[in-house]
C-alpha cells in the first residue's frame, strides 16, 4: 500500500466514529483531505453532520464537495475533530503545523469534545522532534522572537536553526495573518516544558505542540490499522 492509500485508510477509520447530528472539527492537510472526501460521499448518502474547518484551504474543499459548513463563531462547541499530524508520539502528543495551520487547528481541537488523529505509520515516534517544530509568530519583531525562541530552548538544552517559512519566494503567511518559525531543535524530551518556554515569549502567537488534546489516533500501517486510546 503507498502513502496516499494509508493516509485513506486512516480516514476511513475515522469515519466510523461519525454519527448523524454531529458538529465536526474538520483539518487540514493531505490526509486530512482523505477524510473530507469521504466524509463528502457519506453526506451525498444523507449524513447530516455540520463542520467547522480548521482552514481556507479546507474550507475550500469542503464546499467543493458539498460538505455543510459552520464557523466557531455559530458552533463554539464542536463533538468530534478529525486532523492529520507531522508527528504522533506513544502519549498522544503531536507535532502539528507542517501545513501552516496550526493555530486554527489547535482552536478547533480545544472546542471539541474529542480529537481523533489519523496518520500513517510514518508518523509514529517514539519522542518528538524529528519533524521542525512549526511555530506561528507575530510579524512584528521577527527576529527578536526568533532570537528569543532560541534562548528558550537553550534553557532547555535545545537547540538548532529556527528558520522562516517561504513559500513563492515569500515569507508563508498564515490564515491568521501570522509567519511561521520552523525550530528544528532535534528531539523534544520534555515538550510541556518547551511548550510553557515557548509561550512566554510575547511575539509567539503558537506553537505545534498538541498536549492532551487528541483522544485517539488511527494509525494506518501496511499490515493494518491500529487505534491508540489516550491514557
Ligand atoms: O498545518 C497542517 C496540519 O497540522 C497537518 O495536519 C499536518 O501538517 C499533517 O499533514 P499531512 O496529513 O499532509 O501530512
Amino acid at each position: 500500500m503507498d502513502a496516499r492509500q494509508l493516509k485513506v485508510e486512516a480516514a476511513r477509520a475515522a469515519l466510523a466514529y461519525v454519527g448523524s447530528g454531529m458538529r465536526l472539527g474538520i483539518g487540514t492537510g493531505t490526509t486530512a483531505e482523505e477524510f473530507v472526501r469521504l466524509l463528502a460521499e457519506k453526506v451525498a448518502t444523507g449524513l447530516d453532520v455540520v463542520g467547522v474547518p480548521t482552514s481556507e484551504r479546507t474550507a475550500a474543499l469542503c464546499r467543493e464537495l458539498g460538505v455543510p459548513l459552520s464557523t466557531l463563531e455559530d458552533t463554539p462547541e464542536l463533538d468530534l475533530t478529525v486532523d492529520g499530524a507531522d508527528e504522533v508520539d506513544p502519549d498522544l502528543t503531536l507535532i502539528k503545523g507542517g501545513g501552516g495551520a496550526l493555530l486554527r487547528e489547535k482552536i478547533v481541537a480545544a472546542a471539541s469534545e474529542r480529537m481523533i488523529v489519523i496518520a500513517d505509520k510514518s508518523k509514529l515516534v517514539e519522542t518528538l522532534g524529528r519533524f521542525p517544530l512549526p511555530i506561528e509568530v507575530n510579524k512584528f519583531g521577527l527576529r527578536a522572537t526568533e532570537i528569543a525562541i532560541g534562548a528558550a530552548a537553550a534553557t532547555l538544552g535545545l537547540s538548532g536553526p529556527v528558520t522562516l517559512r517561504m513559500t513563492g519566494g515569500q515569507p508563508f503567511v498564515t490564515d491568521g495573518g501570522h509567519f511561521i518559525l520552523d525550530a528544528s531543535f532535534g528531539r523534544i524530551p520534555d515538550t510541556r516544558a518547551l511548550s510553557n518556554a515557548l509561550f512566554a515569549i510575547p511575539g509567539v502567537v503558537e506553537h505545534g505542540l498538541f498536549i492532551g488534546l487528541a483522544s485517539t489516533a488511527i494509525i494506518a500501517g501496511g499490515d493494518g490499522i491500529e487505534t491508540v486510546h489516550a491514557a
